[in-house]
């Protein structure tokens, strides 16, 4: 179990299992009892916690009723046995300082957010963004995704965001590991979170606390393994292990990743399932490079090498 006050450990991003259902929207439902065990699987296979309502839970696909309780079938999911770090990006402060309450209210411990994502914000409307957020009081990852919001949460800018009380966390997900040093040095209490699969041991290896990624959905238990290899310094093993998983690792970083991770899971026996529209099916090229990789992962994980 993590108490962790800073949001770190692995915290699996969540996707949303869905089935059809006609009076759904798109005409597919979200089977809350797969995602409450799906959530449930990962804390019981050593994950510390589950982020609900990411990009990769596609919460911009969902009613606001559907978000709200995802967030809660989250939190009953894991409560007491894992941390739920939940998704409120919004397209502005307003909408994520509500979501934020929401969260708050119903037992979250923490929140992930995105700058506004409507528009290109400035320096100081992102600052302003943040205040509201954490004002609610959950302690705040700000999540640097600058190819989603086309604003970069720099070192710098990111130590400004740190002097906001409740702000503790960022997932880093630039794809530049210069960046955790460099944010370290910046905001020295403000901690790294690898923010996509294929950085998280070189993210752990120089001073990351946490892994906030998808594949650990895939593969709950090695991750942790991985994980806490990289967090104790054994680069040999971490590397033995990781190296075999990173052509998988890399499509949490590609436009069709969430349809790679669901396909991910349904080749490991879990449920992955469709996504909502406009989200289409993998090409059939993408599909065959997703086997392909994912044969190399399993292969490894299954063999232990
Ligand atoms: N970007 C995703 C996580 C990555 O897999 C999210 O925020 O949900």
């Amino acid at each position: 179990m993590s108490t962790s006050t800073d949001l770190g450990g692995v915290v699996v991003a969540t996707p949303l299992p869905y089935v059809a259902d006609g009076a759904a929207p798109a005409g597919l439902a979200v089977d809350y009892d797969r995602y409450a065990e799906h959530c449930r699987w990962l804390v019981d296979n050593g994950c510390h916690g589950v982020g609900p309502n990411g990009s990769l839970g596609e919460y911009s696909s969902l009613t606001d009723e559907e978000r709200r309780r995802v967030a809660r079938t989250a939190v009953e999911a894991v409560r007491g046995d894992g941390i739920v770090v939940v998704g409120v990006h919004g397209v502005g402060w307003h909408q994520a300082k509500h979501w934020a309450e929401l969260a708050a209210e119903d037992g979250a411990d923490g929140v992930l957010c995105l700058p506004p994502t409507i528009y290109r914000a400035n320096r100081g409307e992102v600052v302003a963004h943040y205040e509201a957020v954490a004002s609610v009081g959950l302690p705040v990852m700000v999540y640097n995704n600058p190819y989603d919001t086309k604003v970069d949460l720099t070192p710098d800018l990111l130590a400004e965001l740190a002097q906001i009380d409740n702000v503790v966390a960022v997932k880093e997900f630039s794809g530049d590991v210069r960046r955790v040093s460099a944010i370290r040095e910046a905001a020295p209490g403000l901690a790294v979170i690898a923010g996509a699969d294929d950085v998280t041991v070189e993210a752990l290896l120089m001073g990351a606390t946490g892994w906030f990624a998808g594949f650990p959905n895939v593969f709950p238990a090695e991750s942790v393994a991985l994980y806490e290899l990289a967090r104790a310094g054994d680069l040999a093993e971490a590397r033995r292990r990781y190296e075999p998983l990173l052509a998988a690792f890399r499509w949490d970083s590609r436009t069709e990743f969430v349809q790679a991770i669901k396909l991910g899971m349904e080749l490991v026996g879990r449920y992955g399932g469709p996504c909502r529209p406009p989200r289409g099916p993998l090409t059939p090229e993408h599909d065959a490079q997703v086997r392909e990789a994912m044969a190399r992962a399993v292969a490894a994980v299954r063999g232990g090498a």
